[in-house]
Parts: C-alpha cells; sequence; structure tokens
C-alpha cells in the first residue's frame, strides 16, 4: 500500500534525516549543560567549541555565542539549563525566512553545482513534487558534458513520468535549452527544470555557459517565472560554503537546495550558508527517496534538531 504524505511523517523524515547533526550539535550541547550549576564563560565556550565543531563556522558561532549572552542578560537567566530553549531561539532567528517562495507558472528552473552534489536526483524529486501537485513538468538535460549525465536524467524521468528534452552527449547545452523552451510553449509546460554542468574548475567556461543559457531563456521565454537553485551538498561541510560564495559571482543564484542532511553531522553548515550568505535555502534533502527533499521550513527544522 502507497504511504499517505502527511505532515507527521514529513516531519518524522526531517528528524530521522537530521540525527546525525542532532548528536552533533544539540545532544553535545545538553551534555555541557547538564555539568554546570551556573552560566559562566568557561560554558559559553565550551558551547562554542560544539558548534565550530558542527561545522557552523567561527563567523557564526561567534554570532550566535553573542546572541546567546544578549538574551541570557536581557532575560536575568542563571539556570544554564534555560540555555537550550535560548538556543534554540538563537538559531531559529538566524534560519528563518521571511520571503513568501511562489513557484508561479510559467516557470523556469536551472539547477546549478558541481557534479555529484545531488542535481540529478534534486531534480527527480523536485519534478515529482511538481507532478503530484498536478503542474506539467518537463525536464532539460543540460548537462551534455559529463558522459552519463542525460542517461541519469532520462532514468529519473521515466521513473517519475515527465518528458525529458535531450541531445547527444558533448552537444551545445543551450541549445538543449532552446529546443526545451520550444517544447514547454507548445505544450503549455508549467515548469520547465533545467540540468546544468559543474565544471568549477573551468569558471570561465561555465560563467560564459550559464550566460549564454540565462540570454536564450530571456529571450525566448520572456514571460516565464525564473528561479535559479545551486545544489550544496552538507556532507561537505564548509566547502559547500565556498562553492556557493563562486557560483554567486558567477550568476544570480536565488535559492539553495541543501541535500544530504542525512548520514552528515554536518548539517549545522546550514546555519553557515544562512547567515554569511543572503541566499535563501529553499529545499532540503533528507535521504534518497523521491519524498526525502522538503520544502524548508526553519521552524520545523530547529524543532527537528531540538
Ligand atoms: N542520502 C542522500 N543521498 C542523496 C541525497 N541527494 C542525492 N543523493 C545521492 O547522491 C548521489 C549523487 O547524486 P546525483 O544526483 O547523481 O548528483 P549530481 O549532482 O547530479 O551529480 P552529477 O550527475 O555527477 O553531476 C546519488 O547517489 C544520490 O542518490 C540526499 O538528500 N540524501
Amino acid at each position: 500500500m502507497k504511504e499517505k504524505e502527511t505532515p507527521s511523517n514529513f516531519f518524522t523524515r526531517l528528524k530521522e534525516g537530521l540525527s546525525k547533526t542532532k548528536q552533533g550539535i544539540t545532544e553535545k550541547v545538553d551534555q555541557i549543560i547538564s555539568q554546570y550549576q551556573g552560566i559562566d564563560e568557561e560554558l559559553y565556550e565550551e558551547i562554542e567549541e560544539v558548534l565550530i565543531t558542527a561545522d557552523i563556522g567561527m563567523e557564526t558561532t561567534i554570532q550566535i555565542i553573542d546572541n546567546l549572552k544578549t538574551r541570557v542578560r536581557k532575560n536575568k537567566i542563571s539556570d544554564p539549563q534555560e540555555l537550550r530553549s535560548l538556543l534554540k531561539e538563537v538559531l531559529y532567528e538566524i534560519l528563518k525566512e521571511d520571503e513568501e517562495f511562489p513557484i508561479e507558472d510559467p516557470c523556469v528552473i536551472l539547477i546549478i553545482g558541481v557534479n555529484g552534489v545531488g542535481k540529478t536526483t534534486s531534480i527527480g524529486k523536485l519534478a515529482a513534487q511538481y507532478k503530484s501537485q498536478g503542474k506539467s513538468v518537463l525536464l532539460a538535460a543540460g548537462d551534455t558534458f559529463r558522459a552519463a549525465a542525460v542517461e541519469q536524467l532520462d532514468i529519473w524521468a521515466n521513473r517519475v513520468g515527465v518528458d525529458i528534452i535531450k541531445h547527444k552527449q558533448g552537444s551545445d547545452p543551450a541549445a538543449v535549452i532552446y529546443d526545451a523552451i520550444q517544447a514547454a510553449k507548445a505544450r503549455n509546460t508549467d515548469i520547465l527544470i533545467c540540468d546544468t554542468a559543474g565544471r568549477l574548475h573551468n569558471k570561465k567556461n561555465l560563467m560564459n555557459e550559464l550566460e549564454k543559457i540565462n540570454r536564450i531563456i530571456s529571450k525566448e521565454f520572456p514571460e516565464s517565472n525564473r528561479h535559479t537553485f545551486l545544489v550544496l551538498d552538507a556532507t561537505t561541510g564548509q566547502n559547500a560554503i565556498s562553492q556557493a560564495k563562486l557560483f554567486s559571482e558567477i550568476c544570480d543564484v536565488n535559492g539553495l537546495i541543501l541535500t544530504k542532511l542525512d548520514g552528515t553531522s554536518k548539517g549545522g553548515v546550514i546555519l553557515a550558508i544562512k547567515s554569511q550568505l543572503n541566499i535563501p535555502v529553499r529545499f532540503v534533502g533528507v535521504g534518497e527517496g523521491v519524498k526525502d527533499l522538503q520544502i524548508f521550513n526553519a521552524e520545523q527544522f530547529v524543532d527537528a534538531l531540538f
């Protein structure tokens, strides 16, 4: 029997996916707190160490500790046990979303990111989600560089039951996007999701390629709503931040998909990403299953951690 998707099993999957990050942050903080009778500088230092080792990064950790201290002072708190809920508040403040995130049809979503971060899988999962919401979805196999990329996307298209526009390996990605746009317009497709190659070591080429693709979308599909989502692999920790910085220099990234949060204790990197780069996290990947890509919700995320 097919499992029915309810908010509670959605949250359970998020919670399970974040269990290692929880062990690395919250459970360690709990252990430390339990050893203290009062709040002093040593306690803050121990918490600071936990946050840094959980890949939250120095800058963001300092910000968190400062906020924590301010709240302790303001609320005249002396019991270390109360630090827990204050820390939860501080993390929520960093992660909370203030923008709405509408996907209005027709829409073109460009998926960018280096190889192996989970681009193809995320495209498949997104396609499945939108399809289940009754949207028509078309995929464009714009990663013509890597041998198996088109094949992999094709497998996802079949699995999900959506159409795909593909050319031979080595062909011009911009030509694939051009054809996909014509097909999307002719078929009245709601959402066109485009894969791209992630050759970050060749920054100039990548920049040219993305510029060309963007020019084609602007010219051929000006009426479309556009999103560029950068896919980052949470298991790479601080490396994910460098990738985000580099990609934002190359093009306008207006959303992040943070994958593989399950199986890593480095999920704290999401806090560094949110506070250091001004790019909203839109989706989080918490498993390999088709339903394991969730719209990011700060409140749920923090609840799952505590
Ligand atoms: N555990 C887990 N695995 C994931 C998640 N997202 C993707 N993966 C796995 O990560 C691996 C790489 O994913 P791909 O989608 O092939 O990555 P890609 O970025 O498209 O890579 P290239 O096609 O090489 O550019 C696959 O084995 C996926 O199943 C996730 O959220 N959790």
